[in-house]
């Protein structure tokens, strides 16, 4: 018996590619030998793979140098051709299908972008192809990035209503220290809830790795807190995930413990949503009292004090209290020009109906 029926995976750049930079065929084959069982018990999996980066630099040489968002976007066109269709090849000896989904931090800031891109993962895996999953790196530069893929992997776990989450990287899990440092070891699990884990991460990353593993630390948390087991294990270790994925699985690894209280999924997409907001709604303290207490409360215009941004309606918008803290992010009901025309009126529907509401 499997603990999982639905998961998502993650694996880092730092997974596939040896020391110099060449993609690691032999442990590409391997994990993707481990999804092909896992999938042949029934699992459905969808893959969200780093690499295109990597496999790029090690194929094209420069004759001049680049600055860094050429570099990307030459190394990710070319690599992620490359990585695909390796992946396309190793599946295929297992008469598997797969199937490309490039993304980018924008189509997760729409609500129809977003049920767009979960409608074609949904059509892949009834029909039983693997979506593989990576940021479309030639379109997306600076802010328009996700921080890594880790976050990526996180918005699609909980977009996807994932039982778990598994990042695979090149290391056992979290250490409680320098994990080079004799003495430390992998935390095995950490509790739902805010935990401050910044004193045990180092900044440094591998070689090749974009985020660290103090993003993959906050995403997990952020995952877990919306009832999604989060597993940080290391992918270049032989057979780790049907070891993951084990009834009574001893594999070292960090688990992030689940919340219990479910979230809906339109609370979820909300609540990975806050990079991508269009605006700002402030409330006075009547609004911010009501919207803290348990019963759940809309953000209403009488209580609205000021309209800060030009959003549309449907968008995502940051709630902000009179101190210009931010307490919550939602959809907003209105265009801004409507809201603030309507700023301190009764009787109106909610600026933001508290389904489409998440507080921080
Ligand atoms: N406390 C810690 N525990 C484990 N790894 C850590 C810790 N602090 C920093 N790291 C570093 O994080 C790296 C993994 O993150 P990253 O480079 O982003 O990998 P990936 O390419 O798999 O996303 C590890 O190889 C390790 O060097
Ligand atoms: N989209 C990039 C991945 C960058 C990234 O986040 O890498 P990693 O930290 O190894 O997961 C690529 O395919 O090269």
């Amino acid at each position: 018996m499997l603990r999982f029926k639905k998961i998502a995976v993650k694996i880092g750049s730092n997974v596939l590619t040896r020391k110099d930079g060449t993609l690691d065929i032999t442990r590409m084959s391997a994990l993707v030998d481990q999804v092909a069982d896992l999938h042949k018990q029934g699992v459905e999996v969808v893959l969200i793979s780093s690499g295109a980066v990597a496999s790029g630099r090690s194929e094209i040489k420069v004759s001049k140098k680049l600055d860094a968002v050429s570099a990307r976007q030459l190394y990710s066109a070319v690599g992620q051709a490359k990585l695909i269709n390796r992946y396309y090849e190793l599946f295929r000896e297992h008469r598997i299908s797969c199937g490309q989904v490039l993304t980018t931090k924008e189509n997760f800031g729409s609500r129809t972008h977003y049920l767009n891109q979960k409608h074609c993962m949904e059509v892949m895996l009834e029909n039983k192809v693997i979506p593989i999953v990576n940021e479309n790196d030639t379109i997306s530069v600076t802010e328009l990035m996700f921080t890594d893929n880790d976050e990526l992997s996180g918005l699609i776990a909980a977009m996807m209503g994932m039982d778990a989450l598994i990042i695979l990287s090149n290391i056992d899990g979290i250490y409680n220290g320098n994990p080079s440092e004799p003495g430390t070891h992998v935390i095995r699990e950490i509790e739902a809830g805010k935990q401050d884990l910044s004193e045990y991460v180092q900044v440094t990353k591998s070689q090749f790795g974009r985020g660290g593993m103090l993003t993959k630390s906050v995403i997990a948390q952020k995952v877990a807190d919306e009832g999604i087991t989060v597993l940080i294990a290391n992918g270049k270790r032989d057979n780790i995930l049907p070891e993951l994925l084990a009834k009574e699985s001893k594999t070292v690894c960090t688990r992030f413990i689940p919340a219990e209280k479910p979230v809906s999924s339109v609370k979820k997409w909300i609540a990975h949503s806050e990079g991508f907001a269009k605006g700002e709604v402030h409330v006075n303290k009547g609004a911010e009292e009501a919207l803290l207490l348990p019963k759940a409360s809309s953000v209403l215009l009488v209580g609205v004090i000021k309209i800060v941004g030009n959003f549309e309606k449907d968008d995502i918008v940051k709630i902000m209290n009179e101190e210009g803290m931010q307490i919550g992010v939602g959809c907003a009901g209105y265009s801004s020009r409507e809201a603030s025309k309507l700023i301190g009126k009764r009787d109106q529907k909610p600026l933001i109906h508290y389904d489409y509401l998440y507080l921080d």
